[in-house]
């Protein structure tokens, strides 16, 4: 079973300022587990199985393997998206094959996700579609301000706050669905081939950012095809072969 070795440095929320942390003490709690997980498909498509997992919190794994071998199937058992058909999916100490409604929707709210395709909201700006969330889940509009400018700052792209996507660069269109996934300081990041749309500086700005998050105490699992990008971060890195994985 792959257990990931925790960072040196590890806290449990996400503060877009540099922190103190050498000297912590390594953190042993993991924050993500998957236990003996199998997941099938209802068209009989087997994606993972038997799969064991444990990422600790402030650890920052790769995901690698080749298409159809269930990458994006593990993500979306973490956050919620499909149900395990066998094991157990622990994600922040909750069961998330057993939680519904209000509950599923707050443990969403502690994890940030980016996808390969950006998913922003052509009609919106930039700082628009940074805190349209913020704004669903009743934050005031004080603290959305208070939180827009260090993330927009993080990614890179405060002076572009009034453009809309399709005014932005493919580079800067995933940064935005960075800081929209990290506006709220969850302390899991799970993105899904980030990099995937991207040439090899804007790949590795985006990798960039989430090291920085992860050095910050966020949690980062990252699948990806992009060996040379995994072999430039030292990172921890698991394949998934087979529905199954494997400590590269
Ligand atoms: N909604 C679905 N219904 C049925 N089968 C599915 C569904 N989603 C994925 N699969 C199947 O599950 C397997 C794993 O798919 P998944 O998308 O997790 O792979 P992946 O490693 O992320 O692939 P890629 O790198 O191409 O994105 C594949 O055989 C796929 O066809």
């Amino acid at each position: 079973m792959p257990v990931l070795t925790p960072k040196e440095t590890t806290e449990k929320s996400v503060h877009f300022q540099e922190k103190e942390t050498q000297g912590r003490s390594k953190s042993t709690v993991p924050m993500v587990e998957l236990r003996s997980v199998t997941k099938t498909y209802h068209n009989g498509s087997q994606a993972l199985f038997d799969l064991n997992l444990s990422v600790k919190q402030g650890d920052f794994l790769f995901i690698t393997g080749p298409s159809g071998s269930g990458k994006s199937t593990l993500l979306k058992l973490l956050y919620g998206e499909e149900l395990p058909t066998q094991g157990e999916v622990i994600v922040d100490e909750c069961n998330v094959a057993t939680m519904k409604g209000d509950r599923l929707s707050f443990l969403r709210r502690r994890i940030g996700i980016v996808f390969q395709d950006y998913k922003l909201i052509p009609q919106r700006t930039v700082a628009e579609n940074v805190t349209f969330v913020l704004q669903a889940q009743g934050y005031t509009r004080k603290e959305i301000l208070r939180r827009l400018e260090p993330t927009l700052k993080l990614v890179g792209l405060l002076s572009k706050a009034h453009c809309f996507p399709d005014q932005l660069s493919g580079g800067e269109q995933q940064r935005v669905s960075i800081a929209r996934a990290i506006v709220a300081t969850p302390p899991l990041i799970l993105a899904d081939e980030p990099t995937g749309n991207l040439d090899f500086d804007n790949s590795w700005q985006v990798m960039q950012i989430l090291q920085k998050l992860n050095s910050f105490g966020a949690t980062v699992i990252v699948t990806t095809h992009d060996e040379q990008l995994v072999r430039r971060c030292n990172h921890p890195v698991v394949q998934v072969r087979n529905g199954q994985l494997y400590r590269k």
